[in-house]
């Protein structure tokens, strides 16, 4: 249990194995307080090692997505931000590192992370969205790297991710200015996959992506993840090396016999979690 976001298993007969993250203070604008990073990281990481999600979606309550980290929180962080002594530097190095693999846990965990955006997604928002796997927006959604105008370099991943996801042009004007880019720009960029005219059809769009992913093999998905990750990190000759043992690890034909099965009778596959020791679900 957390102040900052429930997390549910969507059970019905079509949604097998897909989590649900949703931040739920709207009342705080769903604004980041210091524990909300490590018990989002928790959160995740318990989900992987656990074997049974084959999709997280993350959404949020209110007004808006998140603003970001609670402005507040630089303030009573100040001890450790006394840039005089050069102990605190180094453990401000430290903070900083573990912050930032609160959202890389997104990009690492075996399953896919589909993040659904309304409203503001500002600031370490955006840093967390950009660590999903994909983003999806309603109408009025809009993104911007507010860091710029409080004055800091933003720190939590979106600088190195943003410019990945989108033109670097554009990436970078975002960083520059700090200025909102609004969804339909965010559609035509590549940001998001899809603008939804509201929550509902935005969360409806979202689930329907999740359970096309759930009803595909675990394996086959988390393969897909590993490899799509090290090609992005590494480049594509480096990752086609990689894939030969990646495939050599991973191939299974009983896998694909199921999947086969699923795809001929145009239903979600029936597959073992991924950390279960035999073979059928
Ligand atoms: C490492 C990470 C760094 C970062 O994340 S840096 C970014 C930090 N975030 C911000 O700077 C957010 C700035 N806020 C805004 O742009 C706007 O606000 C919003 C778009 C979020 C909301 O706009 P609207 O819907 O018009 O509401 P409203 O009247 O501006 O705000 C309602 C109340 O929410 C407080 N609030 C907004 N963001 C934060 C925040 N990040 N931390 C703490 N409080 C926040 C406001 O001050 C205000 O409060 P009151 O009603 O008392 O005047």
């Amino acid at each position: 249990m957390n102040d900052f976001f429930t997390l549910s298993a969507c059970e019905d007969e079509d949604a097998t194995g897909i989590a649900h993250l949703q931040l739920n203070r709207p009342e705080r604008m769903n604004t980041m307080a210091p524990a909300f990073f490590p018990a989002l990281r928790d959160a995740v990481r318990e989900l992987d090692a656990a074997g049974r999600t084959r999709v997280l979606l993350i959404s949020s309550t209110g007004k808006h997505f998140s603003a970001g980290m609670a402005l507040e929180t630089f303030a009573s962080q100040s001890a450790l931000l006394d840039t005089r002594s050069a102990r605190a530097r180094l453990a401000f190095q430290t903070t900083l590192r573990q912050l930032m693999d609160c959202f890389s846990a997104l990009d690492e965990a075996r399953f896919p992370v589909l993040c659904a955006v309304q409203g503001g997604c500002i600031g370490g928002a955006l840093d967390l969205a950009a660590a999903c796997d994909m983003r999806f927006a309603t109408a009025d959604a809009f993104f911007s790297v507010q860091e710029i105008q409080i004055g800091m370099t933003a720190d939590l991943g979106v600088l190195q991710r943003l410019q990945q996801l989108m033109p670097a042009g554009l990436a970078r004007e975002m960083a520059y200015t700090g200025e909102r880019l609004g969804a339909e720009r965010a559609l035509s960029a590549g940001l998001v996959n899809a603008v939804l005219p509201d929550q509902a059809a935005l969360l409806e769009h979202a689930m329907t992506i999740a359970r096309q992913i759930a009803g595909k093999s675990p394996l086959a998905i988390a393969g897909s993840k590993l490899a799509m990750n090290h090609a992005r990190d590494h480049g594509v000759a480096a990752s086609l090396q990689q894939m030969t043992l990646l495939q050599s690890a991973i191939f299974d034909v009983e896998e694909m016999g199921r999947a086969i099965m699923a795809w001929k009778l145009k239903k979600p596959g029936e597959f073992a979690p991924l950390n279960a020791a035999e073979k059928s679900a």
